[in-house]
């Protein structure tokens, strides 16, 4: 990944810059849809959390750089995904990695927007070539939440978030990560394909489809909803998934002032402790099939390089019955080589048809 360091810029100038060479392009007539000018497009999925997660960017961006808010200088520009599309099939099924972003990429290497907002846990790894990440926001919770369906009330053992799902039970889930960890602790419990945004797996969960289902706290509370949470589990019991938590925006190489722009509202911590978590699910380069967790926080109070990163690891098979949970400190300077280091040493010591489909 090629990483920009440029110095912080002052927003207007970075602004400035933007509209003078929009100018410039217009003079010498480039196709339209290389041209940058304002407003400039941003690309969203539509979902209610998406467009929260995008207004919220937005709010951040123009606070920082007020000027922006007088000039409308922001155009939303919703993206139906293929992961948006099909909603009756787990999404390993249909080709895994990458289903949210892959229409959001399209539209931002053709020019069509000019940059996009992603759950950065929805989001490979390795982006298509001129595309990069250019700024990761401040992280809002990581855990995961089991939210119990009608009648059943949750016990109050933190190590044991299960306790109140009944012998047999069934959970309403899609990710294998959440899967195989319940599994592990819980092999009696029963797992059933349960989808859509979050609105519509709450009023599954309601309808009764399954007794159980578990939700991103993150998302929950963005949506107001945290309530229903009934019960958050440890990131040590559940750990999250890679990004999980926070909002990433891509943008093409070659637009160096937007980069700029976007790197002067980068929160330091997203960036190293999503750098060691996406390090870390790249190394262990599984299918889309493979439970993996990557979750990393800094152990100092300020951010900063000298901060220490705490990075835990885990790979398990979709049944549980498999379990590798390993853990890194290191200085958060180090971050990627730390998510690589332990990746490595979890794939060492893994099936190997855990990583294959
Ligand atoms: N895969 C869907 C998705 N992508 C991001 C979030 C939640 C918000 C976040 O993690 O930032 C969710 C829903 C969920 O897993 O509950």
């Amino acid at each position: 990944m090629v990483s920009a360091q440029p110095t912080q810029p002052s927003p207007s100038a970075a602004l400035q810059k933007i509209a003078a060479q929009a100018a410039a392009r217009q003079k010498m007539a480039v196709p339209q849809h290389r041209r940058q000018q304002l407003p400039l497009r941003v690309g969203t999925r539509g979902s209610p959390l998406a467009l929260w997660q995008t207004r919220a960017f937005l709010t951040r961006l123009t606070r920082f750089c007020p000027v922006l808010r007088d000039m409308n200088a922001f155009q939303e520009h919703l993206i139906n995904t293929t992961g948006d599309q099909v909603q009756n099939r787990a999404l390993a099924e249909i080709g895994g990695k990458g289903l949210f972003a892959k229409e959001i990429h399209e539209a931002l290497a053709d020019g069509r927007i000019d940059f996009a907002v992603h759950s950065l846990k929805d989001l490979e790894t390795t982006l298509p070539d001129g595309l990069v990440l250019a700024c990761t926001m401040r992280r809002e919770d990581a855990r995961d939440a089991l939210i119990l369906g009608p009648g059943l009330t949750p016990g109050d053992d933190p190590a044991d978030p299960y306790s109140a799902l009944p012998y047999g039970a069934l959970v309403g889930c899609a990710s294998v990560r959440r899967q195989a960890q319940i599994l592990h602790v819980r092999p009696d419990l029963r797992f059933g394909l349960l989808r859509g945004n979050v609105q519509t797996r709450l009023d599954k969960l309601a309808a009764r489809q399954c007794d159980a289902t578990l939700l991103a706290l993150a998302g929950l509370r963005r949506l107001g909803m945290e309530d229903r949470a009934s019960v958050v589990i440890d990131p040590n019991v559940m750990v999250p998934s890679a990004g999980q938590g926070i909002v990433g925006v891509t943008v093409r190489e070659s637009d160096i002032e937007l980069r700029e722009l976007l790197s002067a509202i980068e929160d330091y911590e997203a960036r190293a402790v999503s750098t060691a978590e996406r390090a870390l699910l790249a190394e262990l380069d599984g299918s889309c099939r493979t439970p993996i967790g990557g979750y990393a926080r800094l152990l100092t109070p300020v951010a900063g390089p000298k901060s220490q990163l705490h990075l835990t690891g885990l790979v398990a098979s979709e049944d549980g019955t498999f379990l590798l949970k390993r853990e890194i400190v290191g200085s958060a300077a180090d971050a990627e080589r730390m998510g690589r280091e332990l990746g490595h040493s979890l794939r060492a010591d893994s099936p190997s048809d855990i990583f294959t489909d």
